[in-house]
């Protein structure tokens, strides 16, 4: 089986230097950390009120990291001019709601093609990979391919919310189903959202899966346990689900 790959999500690092607006703790050293502790990839969210992490950020880790820079961000005219700049290895396309207290669900691609068409050519123009944030919903994978998307992060948001057993094997069920379809089709499927220590093996065991994005609980866990220990520690339970264990 193929192994897959962790992205971690620092944005939580820059929410807690802009709480106190210090240059401490800064996204860049937190991106060296997780890349020694094992992350495949370091992802940003460069929303467009810039509550956490700012272009500065993105500009130095584009320059610094060492694996890949995985930049998330609204379809906007200001959004697709910085990435034209900056070059991440990625751009994952994402709904944004101002008003939002985190990402609450997946775009609609298939209500908005032309406008989504016309921001994925840009990026590939620009030779950089697209990935599309979506619901696991087969009129919006269609639409992705359409698209011309090379890749898709399935929105895991509603998994990481259920409140009962028979609610998760519901959105499991869901998942799963969505990216079989993907894979089929022959998208490259990510995922992503709200994945935390107690609920990612069941997520990392879809073996259609490439990679998975993760911060909110990374970042969380390495308040009490450290950066590196947090990174090294969910890349075992991905890596054990995948193997089975
Ligand atoms: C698109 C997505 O699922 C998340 O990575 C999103 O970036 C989370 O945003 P916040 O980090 O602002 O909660
Ligand atoms: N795209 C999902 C992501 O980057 C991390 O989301 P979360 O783990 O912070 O909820």
């Amino acid at each position: 089986m193929s192994t897959l790959l962790l992205g971690v999500n620092i944005d939580h690092i820059a929410t807690l230097r802009n709480a106190r607006g210090t240059n401490y703790p800064d996204p860049v050293h937190a991106a060296d950390v997780a890349e020694r502790a094992g992350a495949d990839g370091i992802t940003v969210h460069l929303r467009e009120d810039r509550r956490h992490i700012k272009d500065r950020d993105v500009r130095i880790l584009a320059q610094t990291i060492n694996t890949r820079l995985n930049l998330e961000m609204a379809v906007t005219d200001e959004m697709l001019s910085i990435a034209e700049e900056v070059k991440p290895v990625f751009c994952c396309l994402v709904p944004e709601k101002r008003e939002e207290l985190t990402t609450e669900g997946g775009l609609d691609v298939a209500g908005n093609l032309a406008v989504m068409k016309h921001a994925c050519e840009r990026l590939a123009a620009a030779n950089i990979l697209v990935s599309l944030f979506i619901d696991a919903d087969k009129k919006q994978i269609d639409a992705a391919v359409e698209c011309g998307a090379p890749y898709i992060e399935i929105h895991t948001g509603q998994y990481a919310e259920a409140t009962s057993e028979a609610e998760l094997e519901e959105e499991l069920a869901r998942l799963v189903e969505g990216i079989e379809y993907a894979d089929k089709l022959g998208l490259k499927v990510n995922a992503g959202h709200g994945l935390h220590y107690h609920n990612v093996k069941p997520i990392a065991a879809i073996p259609q899966l490439i990679e998975l994005n993760i911060g909110h609980a990374i970042i969380a866990r390495a308040a009490f346990d450290g950066l590196a220990t947090a990174v090294a520690d969910m890349r075992k339970l991905m890596l054990e689900a995948r193997s089975g264990v």
